[in-house]
């Protein structure tokens, strides 16, 4: 009998907190996307005359020209769970190999044994489909082939999971951590699949493990987290507590799960968060990409060799991090409070008009300003301390800009997300509910597109993103998500 199981995790914006974040001494925030990543997983009996071809598991990229990945399970004679890649015309795709090889040895370590060879070996296979929303990947040319404008509205209009008609090597990606929402989703589906309804922090660890297994090194974790557990301002956990593993080529699940199982070795912080009502995230992709890794590389040297200058700059830039932190959490809490004077105020700052401090919608009105400050504050912090040390975290073309987009009415602020450069911007707009404003959120909008098209400096296309505080979802069925059904029906047609 086949069964299905179908896990979603969401992209990234990390806003405020590059850098720091790498240092548990700070927090970064970090904003899910409403773009998620989907692993689906499906047994498949074998029927008897194929029995030899039993324990294998095939991966489809459909977005990819179906990119197609196997791999030969074996288990038995109290021997762990191997899982080889059988050589394919796609090379290697060591996410998924590795997401694949160390979930399997845990779940066996997990459910034991015989459940592991029954469901993994005996007589089935397992077929999985990975897919990306759009706003992974850039869809420029998608939409100049269809002589679309580069706006939301265009976005729309593309087919959901939209073939990409090149290769994972060769696709522009936007920044939103394909790879931490890829593996986040594989590694969930994989235990959902197993009948282990793991608990969130055990999901949390292994996936952290093998995102850092893949990518080489312990990066700060910030995308993996809020992959699993959604917006929040986070913390990194002591990277010691994968160290012993990280360094081990041969690994039992036993001592996967022995790591991974939730600990006070794990000290991981999150504290969920989410934006105000009525404050939207709007993101764009620009042309010239950015090597993070180098700029990474380059900012730490930094803060080793000038260590006085660098804990300055970034006490300055953690504090500044706060204030945003802060003007978010009490906006969100006047929204609470007072829904009515909130959207008054909201509107009244879409019209320009400055509260008396006398109104009832001042203190509202005061920390939109606040907001405002906070983050163009974070934005100096930032461009300065990528100018101490050469690196265009935000380089003057992005600063001119970001300052363009903030001349406009209804935009509070914005910056350069993660590790800044040339990949991308964020802004937060208004966004009241009701159109009895002037300049409704979609004026907002329009006049924001306007601006981006018109820009000559950078090539600037919107992503269709907004901000979703959820994070990890197990989806019912392959119907409740537009254009999953027909995505999974492509890959093993
Ligand atoms: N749709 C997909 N199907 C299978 N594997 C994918 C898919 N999308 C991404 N990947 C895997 O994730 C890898 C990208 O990981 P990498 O660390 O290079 O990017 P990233 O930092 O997560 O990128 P970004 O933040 O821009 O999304 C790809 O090389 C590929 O192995
Ligand atoms: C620079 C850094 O702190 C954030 C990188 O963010 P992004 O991948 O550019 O979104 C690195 C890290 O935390 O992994």
């Amino acid at each position: 009998m086949s069964r299905t199981t179908i896990v979603s995790a969401p992209g990234k914006v990390l806003l405020t907190g590059g850098y720091l974040v790498l240092d548990p001494k700070y927090t970064g925030l970090v904003i899910a996307t409403s773009s998620r990543f989907y692993s689906v997983v499906r047994t498949q009996p074998v029927s008897s005359a194929s029995q030899a071809t039993a324990g294998r598991i095939t991966v489809k990229a459909p977005q990819f020209n179906n990119a197609t990945w196997e791999y030969a399970v074996s288990t038995g004679d109290g021997a762990d769970v191997t899982v080889q890649p059988i050589a394919s015309g796609n090379g290697k795709n060591k996410f998924v190999e590795i997401a694949l090889q160390k979930t399997l040895a845990l779940i066996q370590a997990l459910k034991g044994q015989p459940q592991a060879d029954s469901i993994i070996h005996q007589g089935s296979n397992l077929e999985i489909v990975i897919v990306g929303d759009n706003d992974f990947y850039s869809q420029r040319q998608a939409l100049e082939a269809l002589s679309l404008p580069a706006t939301m509205a265009s976005l729309g209009q593309l087919e959901p999971f939209a073939a990409q008609n090149t290769t994972l090597a060769a696709v522009h990606k936007t920044g939103l951590g394909s790879s931490a929402a890829l593996i986040t989703s594989l590694v969930t589906a994989l235990l959902q699949h197993f009948e282990l309804s793991p608990d969130l922090d055990l999901v949390h660890n292994m996936a952290q493990y093998v995102h850092c297994l893949a990518q080489g090194k312990v990066g700060s974790g910030f995308d993996v987290c809020s992959a699993v557990k959604g917006s929040q301002v986070y913390r990194r956990f002591d990277e010691q507590v994968l160290r012993t593993l990280m360094d081990k080529t041969l690994v039992t699940g036993q001592e996967i799960l022995d790591t991974v199982r939730p600990s006070p070795s794990w000290t991981t912080q999150t504290t969920p968060i989410a934006l105000p009502p009525l404050l939207r995230l709007v993101l764009a992709d620009v042309d010239a990409g950015s090597d993070t890794p180098s700029f990474v590389g380059k900012v730490l040297k930094w803060r080793k060799d000038n260590p006085e200058a660098a804990l300055a700059a970034w006490t300055k830039l953690n504090d500044y991090n706060s204030a945003v932190e802060h003007c978010l959490r009490s906006l969100s809490s006047f929204a609470a409070q007072d829904p009515d004077n909130y959207r008054m105020a909201i509107r009244s700052v879409m019209n320009g008009q400055t509260a008396t401090p006398e109104s009832k919608v001042d203190h509202i009105s005061r920390a939109l300003h606040e907001l405002r400050n906070s983050l163009q504050n974070v934005r100096r912090a930032m461009k300065m301390m990528g100018q101490a040390n050469d690196v265009p975290i935000e380089p003057d073309e992005q600063t001119r800009l970001l300052d363009a987009c903030l001349e406009i009415p209804g935009v509070i602020g914005g910056g350069v997300p993660g590790a800044g450069g040339y990949d991308a911007i964020y802004l937060l707009i208004l966004e009241p509910d009701d159109s009895a404003t002037e300049a409704s959120a979609d004026s907002v909008i329009a006049e924001v597109e306007a601006l981006w098209q018109g820009w000559k400096e950078l090539s600037v296309c919107p992503l269709s993103s907004r901000a979703d505080a959820g994070g990890l979802k197990v989806v019912r069925k392959l119907e409740d998500v537009k254009g999953l059904k027909k995505a999974v029906e492509t890959a093993f047609s």
